[in-house]
């Protein structure tokens, strides 16, 4: 392990009581001072994952280090350094945002004072209303308020901006880029693709239980085609695009799907140009995350549902 690893995790599986695993051999590390976002559809095992990172539980089998410690074995050492925003705050309804703050300061070492943090996430000016009145985004503000209070040199946050406005929500992205900048190390689970591309360095996608694909947001895109759309004018069939860019054309809307989109784009646009013919609503562009993790996403169910297939053809031949 480099002295720059914050949180390394090896071979990490998990298992709850009545058989089922959901964390099934993950290993990934995260350097100091970077996003790192786990990606994965509903049940994926994010959670999961992340609360034995967080030392909240021990894996069944595989290891986690934090600063080179167990977050589960050494949790009083790991847990004064690290900051957690659940996806549930659960604090006592009554109390205000400045009291609610005061009450867990009280139990965090070297804690912010309450009118900073405050600041920090944007509630300065909620600081004296209820917790059961404020909305479920202030909440979420709230919620990592808290986190932050010890000064964390590594934070984990568990989709951070869900039930929050496009405001919050860029507040928040601002935040978390500064607090990256002063050297956090930030470890977020988030539904959101363009959340992990905008703020990620490096992003992981799981699946069922594993890690499906690793990288930095343009490495994982570059995975998948780039995709280049028009529409030829009446008269033009797709007939006459030069052969390698005859590709699924639907009327005279053409979609070609490309891993060569410079070089493809500039045969087009050539042959465009010599035979005087105007490409409307030209759009050439590189695969979002969102298209990289939706293709994973269904491929992988596919491959799941012709394993089924298979097994159940195999029995029935038995
Ligand atoms: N305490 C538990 N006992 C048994 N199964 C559990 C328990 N907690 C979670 N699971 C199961 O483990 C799987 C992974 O859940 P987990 O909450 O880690 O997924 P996730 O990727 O965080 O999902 P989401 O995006 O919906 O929050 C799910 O199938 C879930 O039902």
């Amino acid at each position: 392990m480099t002295t720059d690893t914050v949180i390394r995790a090896e071979g990490l599986r998990r298992g709850y009581a009545g058989g089922f695993e959901a964390v099934r051999g993950v290993s990934f590390s995260v350097a100091r001072g970077e996003v790192f976002a786990l990606l994965g559809t509903n049940g994926a095992g994010k959670t999961s994952t992340v609360e034995l990172l967080e030392g909240l539980a021990a894996p069944t089998a595989g290891e986690v280090r934090v600063f080179g410690l167990d977050p589960h074995a050494d949790r009083a050492e790991v847990r004064p350094r690290t900051g957690v925003m659940l996806q549930e705050g659960g604090f006592p309804a009554d109390l205000t945002v400045t009291e609610t703050l005061r009450m867990w300061g009280g139990v965090t070492t070297g804690a912010r004072p309450a009118g900073e943090v405050l600041e920090l996430v944007g509630l300065a000016a909620r600081s004296s209303v209820r917790v059961k009145q404020l909305s479920g985004g202030e909440r979420r503000r709230l919620d990592l308020a808290l986190a932050l209070l010890g000064r964390p040199e590594v934070l984990f946050l568990d989709e951070p901006t869900t039930g929050m406005d496009p405001e919050g929500r860029q507040d928040t992205w601002d935040l978390v880029r500064q607090l990256r900048a002063q050297g956090t190390t930030v470890l977020l689970t988030t539904h959101y693709l363009e959340e992990a591309e905008t703020l990620a360095d490096r992003l992981a996608i799981m699946h069922e239980g594993e890690l499906v694909l690793t990288g930095t947001p343009a490495e994982v895109t570059a995975t998948r085609p780039s995709r280049i759309r028009f529409t030829l004018p009446d008269g033009v069939p797709a007939g006459r695009l030069p052969p390698a860019l005859r590709a699924a054309a639907d009327g005279p809307r053409v979609e070609i799907r490309t891993g060569r989109l410079q070089a493809d784009l500039t045969a087009l646009l050539r042959w465009a140009g010599d035979a005087g013919v105007e490409l409307a609503g030209l759009d050439a562009r590189h695969a979002s995350l969102e298209e990289a993790f939706l293709e994973i996403a269904r491929s992988r169910r596919a491959a799941a549902c012709d394993a089924h297939r298979t097994h159940d053809t195999m029995a029935g031949t038995r």
